[in-house]
């Protein structure tokens, strides 16, 4: 087909000229006043190769239409002169050929500085075909990041940390660990708010724009690159950096994050130079995270492939969209504000790939909304204001009641399940009466409601009435996909007991391994199945349950070295009746430092 282009691009250019534009379908979506999803789409120049080769542009914005892009394709015809296929796209801000890098971070990057300055989650990321101009917009908006977050226009102090790290395939590989084998595989845990925390990737924290651009050469280095026929430096990998932003004034704000990724191109086997069968892996891999990515955008674009529009957010099936979780995912507790920059080739020999970047950026373009906050639920913790929190301590805190203000001066919900157990505890027993049992206990009954409030599903429906795509009613109506039913409530705690779960429970005054986190242990065996030679913790036999009192053998949780980490000592056995459990947690490994973490 190329050859056929090029032998025909006097008579394309001709239809070109001839082309005269239909008006364009306007979204008839009012534009949010403050979207939190800014799509824009760049074009690149025609590289000098491209036109020594006989390549010409197949893409073109409108003089007097902002956003509207017409693309142009060859047909081939039967019989007779081949004709135009034209289509035409509304993609979000369109920047092209002629227009600067310095244009787009002003228009879609600068914006995010203030917002995650203020402790929200702020994402950039490009897309697009290979070849298309990713890493070059990506580096440069990188370093215009570098400055601004460095020259005193934004208020107040911060501590700035970076970590960058690239992502292919299945396996998450820090780009700044000082390994002389190359960039350290880490692992990607959910921690039990939801948020994905990098397990074992280095962060440094940068004091000016001079340490943070070494950092950024410093991974650029590393980072994976092959040649593809489009490109001769193209990128393997998907690489993100990540800023997480603390405000050193204000221990009850949220730490702000800017993830800046670029992805890796798709890329078709014919691109390929190398077709060896770990090239091939390597791109059917990528290709794979891409298409799951796509399969986010349609979900969240409420016109997934099932046509539902209560669409499961496939997030959690690569690496690159649980990295990107806090974007897709429509229970996400944290305020988000997205930039998208989809980046296209202008050759006329890139149409079909120009085309699919196009049509997902529309998708995109569609899904703008207003950021509003998951509305307050009494039985969900995270969603909690200060007032909330300040009810709950009041009424059910134990006797005597603990003073908000002493325990939650300012904190929403979400904060306070982040204070450590020690500072809390501390924080309660400054009022008088309160004992450390008791502190400890409410911690507890707190953390508690959190951990069954995250297993449990949401019961609200979805776009009730209003038919629209918002992003917010499927967040209310959708689970998150950690919830894999759309129906089935799921039985109680207590039907769900059986060997192998995980559960927190409340051990009895004299039991020796009392915990300062949470107590936690894995179910063994019923209890009367212990057998007569199973011996416990303090060197009883196991009895045989009297009573008719259900319980449980047990293997003990103990906290590890480092903060909220456990393991598993599987000879360090108890007997744990029913009645003293208390919820199900879910435990993940990390194979990096050999610990488990509470997951939900
Ligand atoms: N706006 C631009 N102006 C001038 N040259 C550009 C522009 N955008 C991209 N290029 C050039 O196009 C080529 C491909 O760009 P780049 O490497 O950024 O593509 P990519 O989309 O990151 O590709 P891959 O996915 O394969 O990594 C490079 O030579 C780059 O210098």
């Amino acid at each position: 087909m190329e050859e056929y282009l090029l032998q025909n691009v006097q008579r394309y250019q001709l239809l070109v000229k001839r082309f005269v534009p239909p008006p364009a379908k306007r979204n008839a979506a009012p534009e949010p006043t403050a979207s939190n999803l800014v799509v824009a789409t760049r074009i690149r120049p025609i590289l000098e190769d491209e036109i020594s080769s006989g390549q010409v542009p197949a893409i073109f914005t409108r003089k007097n239409e902002s956003g509207v892009v017409d693309l142009h394709e060859l047909k081939r015809v039967v019989r007779g002169l081949p004709t135009l296929n034209s289509s035409v796209y509304q993609a979000g801000k369109v920047y092209g050929a002629d227009s600067t890098t310095d244009t787009i971070y002003e228009d879609i990057v600068h914006p995010l500085l203030p917002w995650v300055w203020a402790g929200n989650v702020g994402t950039l990321f490009a897309y697009g075909q290979t070849g298309s101009g990713k890493t070059f917009s990506i580096s440069r908006l990188e370093r215009s990041v570098a400055g601004a977050l460095f020259d005193g226009s934004l208020p107040g102090k911060r501590k700035i940390f970076v970590s960058i790290f690239e992502l292919a395939g299945s396996s998450a590989r820090d780009l700044l660990s000082s390994q002389l084998t190359g960039p350290a595989p880490f692992q990607l845990l959910e921690d039990s708010f939801g948020d994905i925390q990098l397990s074992g990737a280095s962060e440094f924290e940068v004091g000016f724009t001079g340490e943070f651009l070494q950092l950024i050469e410093q991974a650029t280095a590393y980072r994976k690159t092959a040649s593809t026929e489009k490109n001769s430096g193209s990128s393997r990998s998907h690489a993100v950096c990540r800023l997480r932003i603390v405000n050193p004034d204000a221990n009850v704000v949220d730490d702000g994050y800017l993830y800046l990724v670029d992805l890796a191109g798709s890329e078709a086997a014919r691109d390929i130079f190398d077709h060896s069968a770990d090239r091939m892996k390597e791109t059917r891999e990528i290709n794979m995270s891409l298409s799951v990515l796509k399969d986010c955008i349609r979900s969240i674009a409420g016109v997934s492939t099932s046509n539902s529009k209560k669409s499961y957010v496939p997030f959690r099936q690569s690496t690159l969209t649980k990295t990107l979780k806090h974007v897709f995912d429509p229970s996400g507790a944290r305020k988000c504000k997205t930039a998208v920059l989809a980046c296209v080739n202008p050759s006329f020999l890139d149409t079909g790939a120009t085309k699919n970047t196009l049509r997902y950026a529309e998708m995109l373009f569609a899904t703008r909304t207003t950021h509003k906050q998951p509305g307050h639920n009494p039985n969900v913790p995270m969603t909690w204001s200060n007032k909330d929190v300040r009810h709950y301590i009041v009424t059910k805190s134990g006797n005597p009641s603990v003073a908000p203000f002493d325990l939650a001066p300012n904190e929403t919900g979400a904060q306070l399940l982040r204070l450590p157990v020690e500072i809390f505890v501390e924080r309660c027993m400054k009022t008088p009466g309160v004992t450390e049992d008791q502190a400890r206990a409410f911690h507890l009954k707190l953390w508690s409601l959190h951990t069954d409030s995250q297993q449990k599903q949401s019961t609200k429906k979805a776009g009730q009435g209003s038919g629209t795509t918002d992003r917010q009613t499927l967040a209310m109506s959708n689970k998150s996909s950690r919830d894999l039913s759309e129906t089935s409530p799921g039985p109680p705690f207590i039907e769900r007991i059986r060997p192998g779960i995980t559960i927190s429970w409340n051990p009895p005054a004299h039991f020796p391994f009392h915990q300062k986190s949470q107590n936690l242990a894995v179910v063994l065996c019923p209890q009367d199945a212990a057998g007569e030679h199973a011996v416990d913790v303090r060197g009883n036999f196991v009895q045989r349950s009297q009573n008719g009192e259900k319980a449980f053998l047990c293997a003990l949780v103990l906290s590890g070295e480092t903060a909220l980490s456990y393991e598993i000592h599987l000879w360090k056995q108890f007997v744990v009746p029913v009645q003293d459990m208390q919820a199900e947690v879910i435990l993940e490994y990390d194979p990096a430092t050999r610990y488990y973490h509470i997951s939900v």
